[in-house]
């Protein structure tokens, strides 16, 4: 039996100026992972995420998404290819309902798409009811359904995080990109996210995470690759990675860490 790849990426680099950010960086991730993504500040994770998701044209690199290859040319396009993402400065339209919100990252499935919406087509109308239904239901699934009509920028900072969330999770995606979700979360609010990580990779989901917490990182990865001045300098399970001299010595040789 073959394993179920979802996302396979190698020799990816990305040169800014006179930096290399990012050094043949690969990585494979099976269906039903939480892989993550760590190392030191400014070792590139951001910088991969962006490249990914077509924030940033890489100079090198191959993308493989659920055994297709796709271009991460354009942001749109990777989300319709399967890959959703939160940020690590929280994205949301402020001045929308938490509802609406979601039901925008639902739009990149639908038939009638961002014209629809515009003009209110009919098919437009009808899918609206189903969206705003399935929406309603992550909202309650990441745990914010009775702010479902509050402004997004009322919710605490720990909500907006599950919210980015319910938002990723609507364009049905193949694969979800989480950037430091517990980056100003308090300890009662990373418990409560690291609970709903492992809920959604129990439900059949495939989880990228960049994460800063290594206790989050270790006790939810089954894999992770290190980064280190852009360059890969261990992949394993969390327990024997923290046990590799070369990242001993990346973290302890920065004084953020
Ligand atoms: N748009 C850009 N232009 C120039 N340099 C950049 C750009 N984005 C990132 N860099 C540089 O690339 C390097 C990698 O940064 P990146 O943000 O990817 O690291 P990181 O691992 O995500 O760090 P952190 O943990 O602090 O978020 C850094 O030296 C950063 O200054």
């Amino acid at each position: 039996m073959s394993t179920d790849i979802v996302l396979k990426v190698q020799g990816v680099s990305k040169r800014f100026g006179g930096l290399q950010a990012l050094s043949d960086v690969g990585i494979t991730i099976e269906r039903g992972q939480i892989y993550g993504l760590i190392g030191p500040n400014g070792a590139g994770k951001t910088t991969f995420f962006n490249v990914l998701t077509g924030l940033y044209t890489p100079d090198s690199g191959s993308f493989e998404l659920a055994g297709k290859s796709y271009k991460p040319s354009a942001v749109h396009q990777v989300a319709k290819a399967g890959i959703a993402r939160t940020f690590q400065n929280i994205r949301l339209f402020a001045e929308m309902t938490a509802l609406e919100n979601v039901m925008v990252g639902r739009h990149v499935r639908t038939r009638s798409g961002l014209f629809g919406a515009i003009f209110r087509t009919g098919s437009f109308k009808s899918e609206e009811a189903a969206i705003e239904k399935r929406a309603r239901e992550l909202l309650d699934y990441v745990g914010i359904g009775k702010y479902a009509d509050y402004k997004s920028r009322t919710l605490s900072y720990g909500d907006q995080r599950r919210l980015e969330i319910a938002r990723a999770l609507a364009t049905d995606p193949q694969l979800i990109a989480l950037d430091e979700p517990a980056a100003g979360m308090n300890a009662t609010e990373k418990v409560m996210l690291r609970e709903l990580i492992d809920r959604i990779r129990k439900d059949n989901r495939t989880i990228l995470l960049i994460e800063h917490d290594v206790k989050l990182v270790m006790g939810l990865c089954n894999r992770v690759t290190v980064l280190d001045y852009g360059k890969p300098i261990a992949e394993g399970t969390p327990y024997d990675v923290q046990k590799n001299a070369k990242v001993i010595e990346a973290y302890l040789g920065t004084e953020s860490h």
